[in-house]
């Protein structure tokens, strides 16, 4: 039997593989439901409802091979309230340590005048027909009077008190059609389990839609009421708008202990997974912002929600996202992201910037963050760059040059440079061609030499005055970097950006030689 012995504990009947399938779109296959079967084992879940048995051979089967294979969890096969379905059901769990068969029969004036064509009297002995049916080979029964809570009061806990006599040992009380709100299914609980004679022997359930929304507050008000087992899907997948979704019910009550005092036997740091396995099992994804796994989540993009997050995450969080199984919260940069959240980034990604440099960066990134939606680290990292690129000090400034080619001549330049403490330093040397001597004797006076690995230049302006632009990809202490540098004579463009490079390592250079307590903001300094 299923009944806890804990008053307070609350009984996870997952009916992912039955209701979840049921909704367009998400059917799979004995292997995928097997998967999810055994992933329902290890998240702890106390029933699962395999399937409908007589829905289909496959059904059958997949409820077969779980009531087989998965081990643990109660094993549950749903019936109409006829005897093919009971005895086929019972055929299908039948393997399971804990098998169940949950009989269902509408209770509703509607369903029962317009879809089953039954009176109230034909209602009850199909009821209590089924229980029994049920019952005389398995001995564990759930009964569930479909659109309970379109029902009459009255007749629906007439029906569920004779249901109870015929030996359900579960009463489920179905918001078939998501018509219920929160105040008005409480009352339900309440009326039945003051009226109904024997409730208490039963297992009181609550089995939600959502299709106003509201499946999981409807849940949590039946559980407060007294109701001690909750119908869910994992992702709140089911029929139209879903079932109530099992991972937020679950988080409702763990998370508001303090209000609920119930507990559940679920593994939490498995919901996140388990979401994940259902969503590549069925190809239905989880909406970025739905609750507890739903992309968005843990996620924040908004400065002082983000601040507040990287100050103490109580502040914007009612739960631990390792608590769900995600490995930690985000921080989403984006246009309403603040200077906090940026340092923290920027300071993730390997830089330790000044504060007037974050500022550049900052600006520069609420422009890129209004044109683009997504900011990836990419940029961050691009932005951060450049604004480390143009803050190195420049130690080598190009005074003047002039370099020699032609047919029956050595290409050969002479550069002069000033280094920053005002000394003119000048030299000259061959080189394949003039700019390769240009760049022979920049190494000569500075006593760095770069391996060149590419180099091109290009027309960056139209006409005859047109910009030329050299960019240079050069390796030096077996790390790589690229520069580029303009000019109307692409020879200079061609020195300014080797020259840029040079600056780069001396830099780098002087960097190595600071002492750590020097109050400089060294790693700014790119490496190369
Ligand atoms: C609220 C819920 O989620 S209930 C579960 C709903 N899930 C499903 O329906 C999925 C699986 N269903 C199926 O594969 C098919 O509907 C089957 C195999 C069960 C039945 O198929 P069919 O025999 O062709 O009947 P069909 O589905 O067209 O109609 C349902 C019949 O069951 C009757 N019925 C509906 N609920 C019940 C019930 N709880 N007890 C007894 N009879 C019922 C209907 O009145 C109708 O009977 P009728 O043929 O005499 O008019
Ligand atoms: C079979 C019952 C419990 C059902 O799925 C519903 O009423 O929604």
């Amino acid at each position: 039997m299923t009944t806890p012995n804990d008053p307070n504990r609350v009984i996870v009947f997952d009916t992912t593989l039955r209701d979840g399938e049921q909704s367009p779109g998400c059917s799979m296959n004995l292997n995928e439901k097997l998967e999810i079967a055994h992933g329902l084992k290890d998240l702890g879940v106390d029933v699962i409802e395999a399937g409908f048995p007589i829905a289909s051979p496959g059904d059958f089967e997949s409820v077969q091979e779980i009531a087989r294979q998965v081990d643990g969890p109660i094993i549950c096969g749903l019936a109409r309230c006829n005897t093919a379905d009971i005895d086929r059901a019972a055929d299908a769990v039948k393997h399971a340590r804990r098998p169940r068969i949950h009989v269902f029969l509408a209770t509703s004036a509607i369903h029962r005048e317009f879809k089953l064509r039954m009176s109230r009297e034909e209602i009850l002995k199909r009821a209590i027909d089924g229980v029994k049916r049920a019952r005389d080979q398995i001995a564990d029964v759930e009964f569930s009077p479909e659109d309970a809570s379109r029902t009459e009061l009255d007749f629906l806990a007439e029906v569920v008190e004779r249901a109870v006599e015929a030996g359900a040992t579960t009463l489920n009380i179905p918001d078939t059609v998501g018509y219920a709100v929160p105040t008005h299914y409480a009352d339900i609980i309440r009326h039945l389990k003051k009226t109904v004679r024997g409730i208490d022997k039963c297992v009181l359930s609550v089995h939600c839609h959502n299709d106003l929304g509201l499946a999981v507050a409807n849940s949590l008000a039946a559980l407060k009421e007294g109701a001690r087992q909750v119908e869910c899907t994992i992702n709140g997948i089911g029929e139209r708008a879903g079932n109530t979704a099992l991972e937020e019910v679950v988080m409702a009550l763990r998370t508001r202990q303090d209000y609920y005092g119930l507990t559940t036997g679920i593994n939490s740091r498995l919901l996140l997974p388990l979401s994940r396995k259902l969503s590549h099992a069925t190809g239905m994804q989880v909406q970025r912002n739905k609750a507890i796994v739903g992309q968005n989540a843990f996620a924040h993009e908004a400065g002082i929600h983000q601040d507040g997050m990287l100050k103490n995450p109580n502040t914007y969080e009612i739960m631990r996202p390792e608590d769900i199984g995600l490995s930690r919260t985000e921080l989403v940069l984006g246009k309403h992201s603040g200077r906090h959240a940026l340092r923290q980034k920027i300071s993730d990604l390997g830089y330790h910037l000044s504060d007037e440099q974050l500022n550049k960066v900052f600006e520069s990134f609420k422009v890129l963050a209004d044109r683009k939606k997504d900011i990836y680290d990419a940029d961050i990292e691009a932005l951060a760059d450049t604004q480390i690129h143009e803050s190195v000090q420049k130690v080598w400034k190009l005074q003047a040059f002039t370099c020699n080619a032609g047919t029956g001549t050595l290409p050969s330049a002479a550069v002069s440079l000033e280094r920053n403490d005002g000394k003119i330093h000048r030299d000259a040397a061959l080189g394949d061609g003039p700019i390769d001597a240009v760049f022979n004797t920049i190494d000569r006076i500075t006593g760095i030499t770069l391996k060149v690995v590419d180099y091109r230049v290009r027309a960056v302006t139209f006409g005859g005055d047109a910009q030329g632009e050299a960019f240079i990809e050069a390796e030096y202490a077996g790390k790589k970097v690229t520069t580029r540098a303009v000019s109307t004579d692409i020879v200079e463009a061609s020195a300014l950006a080797y020259l840029d490079l040079i600056n780069r390592v001396t830099a780098r250079q002087d960097r190595d030689r600071l002492k750590p307590t020097d109050n400089v903001s060294h790693d700014a300094v790119p490496s190369l």
